[in-house]
């Protein structure tokens, strides 16, 4: 069984705790740099990405992620975890972990619209998956090795780069676990690869 990690500074985190059981993996929160080794992989929840940076910055989480994607280990971000995957901010001089080859605009779904739900097709998951945005990024821009996964208006909202996945809504706030059991799959892999 794999062991994922979910980054417990700030944001949904029990949410993915349930889904990763959900899938079959065994999830731990992460609140210190110490417990990466423990786990075979990672997952960036939502919340607000300047909190979540500074808190990165107050624990030194910034470096050992670098090193703990540089391992071969995957990441998972969502919304906020997107943001902080992506190479490029719109807006914004310098990313924050700046692993991912992507352009990620902040909060594009307009006011009026702050959170809703709506029924996505996900490669490689399901032609429907129930999605819910709250002050969502989206994704600009894709580098050359990066797979689009979702599309939501001609919006990039999910997409992957060998080990490292990310979208721009929340799945652990459904009830539905199979982009959970995606990223258990990957992290299955993953785990195989550097073992062997
Ligand atoms: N639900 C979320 O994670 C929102 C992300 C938040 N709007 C940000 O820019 O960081």
């Amino acid at each position: 069984m794999v062991k994922i990690g979910v980054l417990g500074l700030q944001g949904a985190v029990r949410e993915h705790v349930k889904a990763l059981e959900a899938a079959g993996a065994t999830a731990i929160i992460i609140k210190r740099v110490e417990q990466l080794k423990e786990v075979d992989g990672l997952i960036l929840p939502g919340g607000e990405s300047t909190t979540m940076r500074r808190l990165m910055d107050r624990y030194g989480f910034i470096e050992p992620l670098r090193d703990f994607s540089k391992r071969g280990k995957p990441l998972f971000g969502t919304c906020a975890g997107l943001i902080m995957l992506a190479n490029h901010i719109v807006g914004y001089d310098e990313p924050h972990l700046g692993l991912m080859d992507i352009t990620v605009e902040r909060n594009s779904f307009g006011r009026q619209r702050e959170s809703f739900e709506t029924d996505l097709s996900i490669k490689g998951v399901t032609d429907h998956f129930p999605s819910v945005f709250i002050r969502a990024p989206h994704i600009v821009e894709v580098g050359p090795d990066v797979e689009i996964l979702s599309e939501y208006h001609d919006r990039i909202v999910m997409a992957r780069q060998g080990n490292l996945l990310a979208c721009s809504f929340h799945p652990e706030l459904t009830e539905d676990s199979r982009i959970a059991g995606y990223f258990v799959q990957m992290v299955k892999e993953a785990k195989e690869k550097i073992n062997a």
